[in-house]
């Protein structure tokens, strides 16, 4: 057996060779079983361990949570609870699913209780999200939607180096995996007529992100500074916001994304702690210059999270996009930090998205406005077919995974459907 082998089966939970759940994982969610119960859970392999039970039951004594943490349908209560308790329940798992420890390994009916195969429950969104705040943290696709958008101006705007630019989203439609994408209506500029008119979007897109989320992390007025950011983020998601670009190019001047991008946002259904990622930093890109004082952190860094895009069409699976989330130039402890210089209050299970990440090569474009260069350019699927943007039917799947040293871990998938717009409303209806 191979040293990774070692490292990847140290629990007395059966964890398959190239699962994302492994005991360096640990990941947190919301699961609802076939009887309607709705349970927080950690995974491992493929066995769900619902937490209010091993609460219950006794086995997280040490950890000294409220009783009630794991009772709601979120897992809101427990982030609120912060860094410290966070860290102290991820070492007592680790140690109660350690191979070696028999505490619950050799109590059947408490396994019975507490463990269930994950092809008996269906994911939930795992937070309660207050606010949804997207940033735009990659310099290869803010020049590419500069270049699309504003041909006749210098692609990247004079602020984007100085301060990581954010649009406030909408939480009301963010979705977990699993869940439809309706495709949307909006006004578009019809391109013979040049006016515009009411119709479903033909240019409807991915944009490949991941998400933080936080804790509360102050009070209105206090700005997080940089150095403390880390302490008051919980741990990350995959984050898929969706873009009808023919309706934000024709909103967006001059107060930026509104209805082409509000109308879902997906997140993976596992959140993988910081603490879990611990093992993956890696260095920031070199900064154009050097940024204000609040934005300096001392030793900052990211993660190397590799990340992929598929597209399934006619049942075939193609990779549209391979991308790592290190490639973004500001990291998350700068996001927080000018998020709240201003003292705007960031509360527990706020999402905080990346922006869209595109490497340098057209192949780590993340998104199809990218890789069709603005619908100039086919994108070939491996059934036969060609896309500029989605179609109905179309499933995009986006998976994150970190390995080093033998360690792995992953958000496993982030998984939806496109079906097509509802009606258009019937304006002649008078009640
Ligand atoms: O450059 C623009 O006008 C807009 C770019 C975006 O699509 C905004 C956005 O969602 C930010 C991002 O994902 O990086
Ligand atoms: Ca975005
Ligand atoms: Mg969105």
């Amino acid at each position: 057996m191979s040293n990774t082998d070692n490292k990847q089966t140290q629990s007395w939970i059966h964890i398959p060779a190239e699962s994302d759940f492994t005991i360096h994982n640990f990941p947190y969610g919301v699961c609802e079983k076939s009887n309607g119960l709705i349970a927080c859970c950690t995974r491992l392999g493929d066995t769900v361990i619902n937490l209010n039970q091993l609460l219950k039951l006794g086995y997280l004594k040490a950890v000294a949570l409220p009783e009630n943490v794991f009772q709601g349908t979120t897992l809101n209560e427990f982030i609120s609870q912060g860094r410290h308790k966070w860290k102290a329940l991820r070492s007592r798992l680790i140690t109660i699913f350690d191979k070696n420890n028999l505490e619950l390994q050799h109590n059947i009916q408490d396994r019975e209780s507490i463990c269930t195969p994950i092809t008996d429950v269906k994911m939930l969104i795992p937070i309660k999200v207050g606010d949804y705040t997207d940033f735009y943290s990659s310099k290869e696709h803010a020049t590419n939607v500069g270049k699309m958008f504003r041909p006749d101006e210098p692609p990247l705007k004079p602020n984007w180096t100085h301060m990581p630019i954010a649009y406030h989203g909408r939480s009301s439609t963010i979705v977990t995996t699993k869940e439809k994408i309706r495709r949307p209506l909006g006004q578009i500029v019809n391109h013979e007529s040049h006016v515009p008119e009411l119709a479903f979007t033909k240019a409807l897109d991915i944009e490949l992100e991941m998400g933080f989320i936080t804790s509360d992390a102050n009070l209105i007025g206090e700005p997080v500074p940089v150095n403390k950011a880390h302490e008051f983020i919980f741990g990350m998601v995959l984050l898929n916001d969706w873009s009808a670009r023919d309706i934000q190019k024709w909103e967006y001047v001059p107060l930026g994304p509104f209805l082409g991008k509000n109308f879902a946002t997906s997140i993976s259904p596992w959140i993988v702690t910081m603490d879990a990622l611990e093992n993956f930093k890696t260095d920031l890109p070199v900064k154009n210059h050097t940024p204000l004082e609040y934005l300096k952190k001392h030793n900052d860094f990211t993660y190397d999270i590799n990340l992929e895009v598929d597209i399934i069409s006619s049942g075939l699976s193609t990779t549209i996009i391979k991308s790592n989330y290190k490639y973004l130039y500001w990291s998350i402890s700068q996001q927080l930090a000018h998020h709240t210089i201003n003292g705007c209050k960031v509360n527990a299970g706020d999402l905080m998205g990346s922006g869209t990440i595109s490497g340098s090569d057209q192949g780590s474009f993340g998104s199809l406005l990218e890789l069709s260069w603005a619908g100039s350019k086919l994108i070939k699927l491996d059934d036969g077919t060609t896309r500029t943007y989605l179609e109905d039917m179309d499933i995009v799947v986006m998976r994150g995974k970190c390995e080093r040293d033998g360690i792995r871990i992953g958000f496993g998938e982030l998984s939806n459907q496109i079906i097509s717009g509802t009606p258009m409303p019937d304006s002649s209806s008078k009640d």
